[in-house]
């Protein structure tokens, strides 16, 4: 019998709620809202949170070494401040686009934060097609690009050896996988690992557990799902109380528990009074499932 349980913890409702990290330090759970331009920490035990209005869409926030945060700010690195609410510029990408901004990132295990562009958005899903790129800033600050022609550049993660990299982009309806070379941050060999069925609809932001099966977050889906990406199997799927789940993470004691954050942008009336919930952030207990702690930008 399963004793699943989700409860929305976060209720102030994103336009585009993404990039869950759980910083374990503050025993808070970081988040940001793409287009609501903030980045928000909500914290267990006061069950409040707390937002940090940026001047540009903020796409995914990581933990940084030093201490303090990193983020993805229109088509930008940067470093934030929290208690200053200050933010500074690291490094720009995309300088040859007059109309993209980054969308997901995450760090890898070496410390380098990867994250990926795409067009600004029409609506949901309706954008010009192959005007993103895949990025990494690494420690001493210098960008790479790994390939270009993305059309919605989304979750990302690692295998639990580090020797694949898990990549989508949203618009292939595929979960992607690449071998990786920690030792140099390269990937290659894409290949994919699992395609979504249609109820399934997008697939957005992912993260990996402890026994290494990778769980996504599925927009317009209304669910996360878990897959092997061995046998290119489904697992399991959980269903929420909203349609537009973006994207999940592990947090709290021992990881056990699943983040998920949501998006309202794209709603009209009637859906929003169908799903009041919609933008609101997820926890799901009893998954029986663990995940790996978030690794801090080595910058
Ligand atoms: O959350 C994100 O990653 C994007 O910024 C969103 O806009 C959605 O994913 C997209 O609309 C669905 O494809
Ligand atoms: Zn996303």
């Amino acid at each position: 019998m399963s004793s699943v349980r989700i409860e929305c913890v976060a209720k102030e409702g994103c336009r585009i709620g993404e990039s869950p990290v759980w910083d374990e330090k503050e025993g808070a759970l970081l988040f940001v809202d793409i287009t609501g331009r903030k980045v928000c920490r909500w914290s267990p035990l006061t069950r409040q949170t707390q937002a940090i209005p940026v001047d540009a869409p903020v796409s995914s926030v990581a933990l940084r070494q030093s201490g303090d945060y990193v983020i993805t700010l229109g088509t930008r690195f940067a470093a934030l401040k929290w208690k200053e609410e200050l933010v500074t510029t690291i490094n720009q990408v995309d300088k040859d686009k007059v109309n993209t901004r980054f969308n997901d990132g995450k760090v890898d295990p070496a410390g380098r934060y990867f994250a990926g562009t795409m067009a600004e958005e029409i609506r949901p899903a309706v954008l010009e097609r192959r005007q993103g790129s895949l990025y990494t800033l690494f420690p001493d600050l210098s960008v790479v690009k790994h390939f270009d022609q993305v059309d919605i550049s989304n979750g990302l993660d690692w295998s639990l050896d580090h020797r694949t990299f898990f990549y989508i982009d949203s618009l292939s309806y595929s979960v992607d996988a690449f071998d990786y070379d920690l030792q140099t941050g390269k990937i290659g060999n894409r290949r994919s690992i699992y395609k979504l069925e249609k109820e399934e609809s997008i697939p957005d932001g992912m993260c990996i557990d402890t026994e290494g099966k990778l769980w996504v977050a599925c927009y317009d889906g209304g669910r996360v799902i878990r897959l092997d990406p061995e046998t290119g199997k489904r697992l399991q799927t959980v269903k929420l109380p909203v349609d537009k789940t973006t994207s999940c993470c592990f947090g709290g004691k021992d990881y056990s528990e699943m983040y998920v954050t949501s998006a309202s942008d794209g709603m009209d009336k009637e859906w929003l009074s169908r799903q009041p919930q919609a933008g609101g952030v997820f926890k799901i207990t009893g998954l029986g499932a663990k995940g790996v702690p978030p690794y801090p930008f080595a910058g």
